[in-house]
């Protein structure tokens, strides 16, 4: 299965953090390196790597990468403030998935508590935790794929829309993880991707790891989504999250609030599968979400190509927010709760995760 980051050791000790341009599949699989903090605050922004999961954990090793650099200072409170500035950077990147703050949240007990160690140390503690979040993410998107996967008929068709697979993960994936986890029980599964204009994560992402895995996948536009289900084609619709607020309220790609909308009309499942990680309990409601806007271009060209005259005005928010009400089912790696039962259990829940500073 592909992966969108992995890390090799060069000769000299140091960690190099790898991440596949995502920019660029599924024509060429590109290997961007990145050897310093800001090389990954630049990968995060420039959407190298995407995916709430992925974010954070690309995040995690963008921390690890900052310790490991010459500018790091030796003792501990210098290195405990630097360490602050390296977070900065990172957390300044894309506003609206919560896991790149979770993870800095996770990532900031273990640089304080080993701030005054010697810097190999420092760098290898912080490395290894940064691997365990991927690690540890992976064996969340598992369990969220059975959960998720005994919501679905034997026989079942999804829609998904943008990508929330391996490639948005640390691996397996969320949306597709449910999809995969389906599969692996013996299910017939068939998908309708959504391309997810105006980056295609779908066309591009999603189509790419399902016909890796050879599970059959039909491409349509995403104005294509509401005639599939009125033929009543699909069973359900599952997608991923990138904030899901303490009632419920979820913040995904954009084109996710009016796929909600399609779902009640026409009486399917809508489900969203996300881990724990992308759950703030901070953040009350969907209107407290931070929806980022992105560049103009990403609408007015395809690539090099321009699209759209010169001049004229373009909105393009990343993300929108499905309210809890047009949300069957929250599938986590805790098991799958309604909207309500969700909130309950986080205002209960002891174990809550690292919440987001944003
Ligand atoms: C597994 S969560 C993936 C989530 O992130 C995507 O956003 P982006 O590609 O802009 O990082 C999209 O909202 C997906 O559902």
């Amino acid at each position: 299965m592909v992966e969108a980051i992995w890390t090799t050791t060069e000769k000299d000790g140091r960690i190099t953090v790898h991440l596949i341009d995502q920019r660029e599949l599924p024509t060429r699989e590109i290997d961007v390196p990145c050897r310093t903090h800001k090389e990954m605050a630049d990968a995060i922004r420039e959407m190298v790597v995407r995916g709430a999961p992925a974010i954070g954990i690309s995040a995690a090793f963008g921390i690890a990468l900052g310790a490991q650099e010459d500018l790091a200072p030796s003792d501990g409170l210098s290195f405990s403030s630097y360490m602050e500035e390296v977070a900065l950077t990172i957390g300044q990147t894309r506003p609206t998935a919560v896991n790149l703050f979770w993870a800095i949240e996770r990532m900031r007990p273990v640089w304080q508590k080993i701030a005054s160690h010697p810097s190999r140390e420092r760098t290898r503690i912080l490395f290894a935790e940064a691997q365990a979040i991927k690690d540890d993410d992976i064996q969340r998107n598992r369990k969220i794929g059975t959960h998720g996967q005994a919501l679905l008929p034997s026989k079942a068709t999804v829609l998904t829309h943008c990508n929330a697979g391996a490639l948005a993960t640390g691996g397996y994936g969320t949306a597709l993880g449910v999809i995969r986890g389906a599969v692996e029980a013996g299910k017939s599964v068939s998908v309708f991707a959504d391309e997810t204009r105006p980056y295609l994560q779908g066309a591009r992402l999603t189509a790419y790891e399902l016909a890796a895995d050879g599970i059959p996948t039909t491409l349509i536009t995403d104005s294509m989504a509401a005639m599939v289900m009125s033929q009543g084609r699909i069973d359900a619709v599952i997608v991923g999250a990138d904030r899901i607020a303490a009632n419920g309220d979820t913040a995904n790609k954009v084109g996710t609030y009016g796929l909600s909308v399609l779902a009640r009309e026409h009486g399917i499942p809508f489900y969203v599968a996300a881990p724990f990680s992308t759950i703030d309990p901070r953040t009350p409601n969907g209107q407290a979400i931070p929806i980022e806007e992105r560049s103009a271009r990403e609408v007015t060209h395809a690539g090099e190509r321009r699209m759209a005259p010169e001049g004229i005005s373009v909105y393009n928010p990343a993300f929108d927010v499905t309210p809890a009400r047009n949300i069957s089912a929250i599938i986590t790696e805790r098991g799958v709760f309604r909207p309500q039962e969700l909130s309950d259990y986080l205002s209960s829940a002891s174990s809550q995760e690292p919440v987001s500073q944003a």
